[in-house]
């Protein structure tokens, strides 16, 4: 198992060492920095002194069994739970308790677990009504979605209630992206797809992030998917981080995936 520092990050990690999936350089800047972050429901702490960093260019896999504190932690970094304690550093400005409305703006976009759709209108129409709080969205940005997503520009004209799991998973994603986020947060998006839809997805979040320097913070139980995917992989236990490392090393750990990852 790697050697774990303050608030769990390696010496590694902490200096942003570590190859990019896309080969690319060891350092990238910060988009998204997480200080300490706490966060309880009443009695229940689900976050405890939770510190990591996501970078341009690269996929945070944030990792961990059920109820370590993963939804949580996203949750509050996009603003939807109040942290009791730490801070959010969103391209170098303090975002903590920002309203959801102020982070998209400021360039997060979060895609909450379970896909959510409005069933009744069509593949297009949900695109355009996650787009209203933009303002106007130039046709040239559906049609990017679309090119990123054929099997979705395929279906653009039906209603989304006939979308299968995956094409569900990618119409949000592709919602979010015309946010233009800097940094995207994904909650469990391969819950429940076949591996071959997953690796879709995987593979087409790995392109953007290598083609336009966006940063993912990838959620996942499925532990083995995402560090096959990520560059660095964070894992959470009790609302902690136990280990921040390279996703390669952390997939290699047989200790830890016993332990923490259940592959
Ligand atoms: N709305 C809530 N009210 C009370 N407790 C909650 C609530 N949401 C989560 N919790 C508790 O907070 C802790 C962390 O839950 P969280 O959903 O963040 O974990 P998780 O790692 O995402 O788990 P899973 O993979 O099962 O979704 C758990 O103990 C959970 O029971």
């Amino acid at each position: 198992m790697a050697e774990t520092g303050a608030h769990g990050s390696t010496a590694a990690s902490a200096a942003g060492v570590g190859l990019s999936k896309g080969g690319g350089t060891a350092t990238a800047p910060a988009v998204l920095e997480v200080e300490g972050l706490s966060a309880a429901y009443g009695p229940v702490r689900a976050l405890d002194g939770v510190t990591l960093r996501a970078e341009s260019g690269r996929i945070t896999a944030v990792l961990g069994a059920n109820g370590a504190g993963k939804t949580t932690l996203l949750r509050t970094i996009s603003g939807l739970v109040r942290p009791t304690a730490g801070r959010v550093v969103l391209n170098g400005e303090d975002v903590t308790r920002s309203p959801v409305e102020a982070m998209v703006t400021k360039g997060m976009s979060h895609v909450p677990e379970g896909r959510g759709v409005i069933a009744e209108l069509t593949v297009d129409e949900n695109l355009r009504v996650g787009s209203l709080f933009r303002g106007k969205v130039g046709q040239d940005e559906f049609d990017r979605v679309y090119d990123l997503f054929p099997r979705i520009a395929e279906r653009r004209g039906q209603t989304a209630h006939t979308l299968s799991g995956g094409e569900r998973q990618m119409l949000v994603i592709g919602r979010a992206l015309l946010a233009r986020p800097k940094v995207l947060l994904l909650d469990e998006p391969s819950l429940g797809l076949a591996p071959r839809i997953v690796a879709q997805i995987f593979a087409l979040l790995r392109k953007l992030v290598d083609t336009e320097g966006l940063s993912v913070l990838l959620v996942e139980q499925n532990a083995r998917s995402a560090l096959s995917v990520a560059d660095t992989g964070v894992v959470l236990n009790l609302g902690r981080v136990v280990v921040t490392d390279d996703a390669a090393r952390l997939a290699g750990d047989e200790d830890l995936r016993h332990a923490y990852l259940g592959f």
